[in-house]
């Protein structure tokens, strides 16, 4: 027997566990949509030059306070970037001042990793110091060999990277951010309470066929790549599954529209302006809404050892369009769906 879908749905507030909100007239641009739609954010630190330090990372938290509109309450969390030369001491100091987590960017495995780590074993002093501390490690999990296919490369990094970095570091906290694999998603529901992994809209809603719907779709391609429709199914059963294991992290990465429509193309999509009708639509599909709030609001809270928000926020089921194109500095951004319509929309 099918029941008709509610007409709204009420959610404890959200959180997006990952996100990238740039730096200056970038910035300005796009911390009003996060803001508006989730409570906290994990801010990833891949600026040019990276966020490296405690100081970096208060200051650049600071510069984000400051462009929050009025009126909405939205607190930043932060990170560090994991490099081959981060100093185990920069870790006390990063607990000290409040920062959570430390990201491992394979070097060359994504946009603005070229600071990233060569080799894992050079970090292992100061993921010793993480773990003692608690600070969280987030992996972008792809090898960045170019011998490895494209479409393979986070399944490869599971057997190459990841599970000896577990075994080694039993009780170090892991985010696998942004997952985009059945690999990806039995590993992680299989693994002990310390590994846990974001997913993103578009890995939801879309498979590798976006990209190419009609000719080249370049505000469809991420990094990780969409792979094949089995692995999206996948994603949304792991999703929505109820288990603590799995929970909102956007991956909203903005580009402007010009670098992405071009020979050499960005990586990212930009989701913020809608992430939570976005994921809406992939529960929604999967008749599954009831278990959207523990995944958006719930599960990261519990995994990083936070208190859950309070207050709540409503979408109600009311198709309307998304802008196809919003301001992003001098140029301009194209939203993931923009120009398309949305089956839910969240309240005023
Ligand atoms: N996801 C992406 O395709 N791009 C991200 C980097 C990342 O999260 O890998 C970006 O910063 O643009
Ligand atoms: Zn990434
Ligand atoms: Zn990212």
């Amino acid at each position: 027997m099918h029941s008709d879908p509610p007409a709204s749905i009420t959610l404890t507030r959200p959180d997006d566990w990952h996100l990238h909100l740039r730096d200056g007239a970038a910035l300005q641009a796009v911390v009003p949509a996060s803001a508006r739609q989730m409570a906290r954010a994990l801010i990833m630190p891949n600026l040019r030059p990276p966020v490296t330090t405690a100081r970096q990372a208060g200051e650049y938290r600071a510069r984000i306070l400051a462009a929050v509109p009025p009126g909405l309450d939205f607190n930043p969390l932060m990170a560090l970037y994991l490099t081959d030369k981060l100093p185990p001491e920069e870790i006390a100091l990063a607990k000290e001042a409040g920062v959570v987590a430390a990201k491992l960017y394979p070097a060359g495995a994504t946009t603005n990793s070229d600071a990233g780590v060569t080799d894992i074993r050079n970090t292992y002093p100061t993921l010793a110091a993480m773990q003692r501390h608690g600070l969280l490690l987030l992996i972008h999990g792809e090898v960045a060999d170019p011998a490895v296919d494209v479409f393979d490369r986070e399944a490869v990094f599971i057997d190459r990277v990841l599970i000896p970095l577990r075994r080694d570091f039993p009780e170090l906290k892991i985010v696998f951010e942004h997952l985009t694999t059945r690999e990806g998603a039995s590993y992680v529901a299989s693994a002990d309470r310390f590994t846990a992994a974001t997913i993103t809209p578009q890995h939801l809603l879309y498979n590798r066929n976006a990209l190419f719907t009609g000719g080249i779709r370049p505000h469809y391609y991420c990094l990780p790549i969409l792979k094949r429709e089995e692995h999206r199914q996948a994603l949304v059963a792991a999703a929505s599954s109820g288990s603590p294991k799995f929970f909102l992290g956007t991956d909203s990465a903005p580009h402007a529209a010009h670098l992405k429509e071009h020979a050499s193309g960005c990586a990212g999509c930009y989701s913020a302006l809608a992430a939570l009708e976005l994921y809406a639509e992939a529960f929604d599909a999967v008749g599954a809404l009831d278990r959207l709030e523990g995944f958006a609001s719930f599960h990261g809270p519990d995994f990083y050892g936070l208190p859950r928000n309070t207050g709540t926020v409503t979408l109600r089921r009311q198709a309307w369009t998304l802008p196809e194109s919003v301001p992003y500095g001098d140029a301009v951004l194209k939203p993931l769906r923009g120009g398309e319509s949305l089956l839910w929309q969240l309240g005023a």
